[in-house]
């Protein structure tokens, strides 16, 4: 494929023609060598201590606000866990499991404009870059019933837009995250392969909507549990296999999520492809907060979608 204006091809273009050499880092001089050959074998990258107490100080304070509805951000939605979804207690912070779609909450966005984290997001997207999808994720202790745990999925299965390779998801930690808490739990190298097949996984107790899980994945490949720190921070890529058990603490385990994107990446329809059913639950999930008629995917990820650097191109 070549450039519309210049008949060259474009670097990204390049890069994915490429049979040897980086196909999934760009080349600037923010990655060491080692971290760029890290990063392209595993498809994930942890920069410790890259975002400061006094942020996630910020960060938490807001979502705590945001639970007590001091504050209603236009366009985020509160989830809560499935085991209690049905029951009347008033909104708080213990019944909050994530909150998504923070771009018109200032104090939240913040996250997602901080030098520190765009030094890095650049060099997987390049410099035009997008916000696309944010959470604040408030995985609850378990009630027992295990719906804490999210289950192994690749990001890109929920995205209508692509090259995959310029899109990067930044995840902080917001505390200590180790297996006991419900890490990140990753397998290493499977950014490499293709978007599969998802659905609700078959658990007895009960899924949150919306979590689907890859059906058939290899028992015996890698895992990997990110152990981080408060304020460490993992890039990774939108097919990396991921997801992240229960929590058996009594403390709700935070984390703050960006998704970002190449503004040169484009939508593409997701009809006919394995991303089709969850096109059609996530609009009519978006219905209850507007009006969605006629919209497709696209229209959903124009709405919340942000320039946080360069020019807004595509998406
Ligand atoms: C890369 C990235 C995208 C990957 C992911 O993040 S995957 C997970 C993404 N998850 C989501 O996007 C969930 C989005 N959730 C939401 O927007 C909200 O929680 C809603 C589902 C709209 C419900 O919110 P809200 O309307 O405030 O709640 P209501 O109490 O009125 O409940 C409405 C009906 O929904 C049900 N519900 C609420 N939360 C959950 C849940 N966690 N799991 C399963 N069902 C749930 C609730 O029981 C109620 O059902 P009915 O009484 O209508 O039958
Ligand atoms: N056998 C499995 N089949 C499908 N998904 C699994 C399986 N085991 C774990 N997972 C998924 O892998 C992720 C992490 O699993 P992990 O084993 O760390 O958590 P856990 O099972 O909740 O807790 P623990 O094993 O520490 O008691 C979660 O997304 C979980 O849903
Ligand atoms: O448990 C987490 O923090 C990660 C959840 C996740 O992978 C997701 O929402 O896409
Ligand atoms: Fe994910
Ligand atoms: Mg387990």
């Amino acid at each position: 494929m070549q450039s519309r204006f210049t008949g060259e091809k474009t670097e990204t273009e390049a890069r994915n023609d490429q049979t040897s050499g980086p196909r999934y880092t760009r080349d600037n001089n923010v990655l060491s060598l080692e971290q760029r050959k890290f990063y392209e074998e595993n498809g994930f990258l942890i920069i410790k201590n890259l975002v400061s107490d006094a942020d996630i100080t910020r960060f938490r304070n807001e979502f705590e606000r945001i639970c007590r509805n001091e504050v209603k951000p236009t366009g985020l939605r509160i989830m809560r866990d499935v085991t209690i979804a049905k029951s009347e207690y008033t909104l708080n912070e213990k019944v909050v499991t994530k909150i998504q779609d923070f771009q018109e909450d200032e104090e939240l966005f913040r996250y997602c404009t901080l030098p520190e984290i765009l030094k890095y997001v650049e060099c997987f997207t390049g410099p035009n870059i997008m916000a696309m999808h944010t959470m604040l994720i408030n995985k609850p202790p378990d009630t027992g019933k295990k719906t804490s745990r999210h289950p192994l999925h690749q990001d890109l299965h929920y995205f209508p837009f692509r090259p995959s390779n310029d899109i990067v998801c930044a995840w902080t930690a917001m505390e200590h995250v180790d297996r006991n808490n419900g890490c990140l739990v990753v397998l290493p190298g499977t950014h490499k392969g293709t978007l599969k097949l998802h659905d609700y996984p078959q658990w007895e107790k009960g899924v949150n909507m919306l979590y689907h899980g890859i059906q058939d994945y290899d028992e015996n490949s890698e895992r990997i549990h990110l152990v981080m720190e408060k304020g460490d921070t993992v890039f990774f890529h939108p097919l990396l296999i991921h997801g992240s058990g229960r929590n058996q603490t009594q403390g709700f385990r935070k984390a703050i999520s960006c998704h970002f994107a190449d503004a040169n990446c484009h939508y593409i329809d997701v009809k006919g492809t394995s991303q089709e059913k969850i096109e059609k639950e996530v609009i009519t999930i978006m219905k209850k907060f507007q009006e969605t008629k006629g919209w497709t995917m696209k229209d959903v990820w124009r709405f919340r979608a942000r320039l946080v650097k360069g020019e807004r191109i595509n998406l």
